[in-house]
């Protein structure tokens, strides 16, 4: 099954938050004028479907478990998530649908018959995963992803022997619903302490204990997170593997390697922490990277300014790092800041580095969106 120009793609996904990113960047990119878009839903199947190519167009929503309409279909993108391709991709594959799967979700992720597409960083992997005949193409782990635009370039060249990631990871990375919980916390703390914070004589360890009483009463609403967010922190992310190391912690290591196409003697080692803070949409992460030669900071900084025309070198200084290395300079943008750049105590070949990304956008669903212009030829 091949695809030509103005041929059916299917989206599954299109209305949630990732997917809703999606189409807003493939309408400010035009894409949708290279395809004709289908459009499925797991819960409005028959409602109007939404025409984001700015055309009169009466289609309805698919019904996304149909499986007979999705096994027309040359290209198929989700973002509906991981239990969704747990059930339809295997069903698709064992009926025969031989076109190609974009999707936004871990499920197949490490599957040897996958790649893990960020065409900036591995364009030639994807191709010759084309080339080679596979046909399911997936969006990496958010974290991951902003790493490798940012830092990419030192990757590329072979000059990381090995590194660690501290991460600040946002809470949009559990969901909308994990975004509103926060929120939700931040004005119930601030709510029980308001006529205190109006008062500027008011005791501010009185207003300190009074927040700590509501954070620990179990009254704050915990249903996403588990336990309050809102001024507060969680050092665990995704599942518990059961060797000390978080799920989310392991895809560092794992996926990275996939997505540069590295095996054996070659991979780099990637370890750390991931921690959960309460921000909005943008992951940040603090690394250690031991390098291969002793570069200078300048050489090092070219090689990431240079490597792609997202990543952004932010000087290694107080002003530029409070002003663009921080999670609303970095939200609702491409651009990946890398920042806090200097040799280390260790020795000449470790430096650190602080690094942001916006993680709908490069984190989720850019990749996602360029595959598909990979696939249909127009990129
Ligand atoms: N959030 C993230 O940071 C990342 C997510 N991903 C992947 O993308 C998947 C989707 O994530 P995300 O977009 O956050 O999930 P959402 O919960 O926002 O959306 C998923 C689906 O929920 C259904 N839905 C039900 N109620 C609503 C509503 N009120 N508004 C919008 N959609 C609704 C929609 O499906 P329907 O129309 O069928 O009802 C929608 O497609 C994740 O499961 C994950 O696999 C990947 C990287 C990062
Ligand atoms: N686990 C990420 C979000 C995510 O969806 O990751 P993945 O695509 O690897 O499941 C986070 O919580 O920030």
């Amino acid at each position: 099954m091949t695809f030509t120009s103005g041929d059916s793609v299917g989206f599954v996904g299109y209305r949630g938050m990732v997917g809703s990113v999606l189409m807003k960047r493939m309408v400010e990119e035009g894409d949708f004028k290279d395809i004709t878009p289908v459009f499925f839903s797991t819960s409005q199947a028959g409602q109007p479907a939404p025409t984001f190519n700015g055309e009169l167009d009466e289609s309805i929503l698919q019904d996304a478990h149909d499986l007979e309409t999705l096994a027309q279909l040359p290209i198929i993108v989700t973002a509906q998530g991981g239990d969704y391709t747990k059930e339809v991709h295997p069903r698709l594959r064992e009926r025969g649908w031989d076109g190609i799967w974009i999707d936004a979700a871990s499920t197949l992720r490490m599957n040897d018959d996958s790649v893990i597409v960020l065409d900036p960083i591995n364009r030639d992997v994807i191709d010759r995963g084309l080339d080679l005949g596979i046909k399911d193409f997936i969006g990496g782990n958010c974290t991951v992803s902003c790493l490798l635009m940012g830092l990419g370039g030192l990757f590329k060249q072979g000059l990381v022997e090995w590194g660690t990631s501290m991460t600040y990871q946002a809470a949009s990375g559990g969901g909308a619903r994990h975004m509103r919980e926060v929120l939700q916390g931040f004005g119930d703390l601030s709510g029980v302490v308001s006529s205190e914070l109006a008062d500027p004589a008011s005791a501010i360890l009185e207003i300190d204990r009074k927040v700590l009483e509501l954070q620990r009463s179990g009254e704050l609403e915990t249903t996403q997170f588990g336990v309050p967010l809102a001024g507060s922190l969680i050092p665990w992310i995704d599942a518990d593997l059961g060797n000390g190391q978080s799920k989310e912690e392991w895809k560092a290591d794992a996926e990275s390697n996939k997505i540069l196409g590295l095996e054996g003697e070659d991979r780099v080692i990637l370890d750390g922490l991931c921690v959960r803070i309460a921000t909005m949409r943008s992951h940040s992460q603090a690394l250690t990277l031991k390098l291969t030669e002793d570069l200078s900071v300048s050489e090092i900084e070219k090689i990431i300014d240079e490597d792609n025309e997202w990543s952004k070198v932010v000087p290694n200084e107080k002003e530029a790092s409070m002003n663009d290395l921080t999670p609303v300079a970095a939200s609702g943008s491409l651009t990946i800041p890398v920042g806090r750049i200097r040799k280390m105590a260790m020795g000449p070949q470790y430096i650190s580095a602080f690094t942001v990304g916006d993680q709908l956008l490069w984190g989720a669903a850019e990749p996602v969106r360029r595959m598909l212009k990979i696939a249909t030829g127009t990129l």
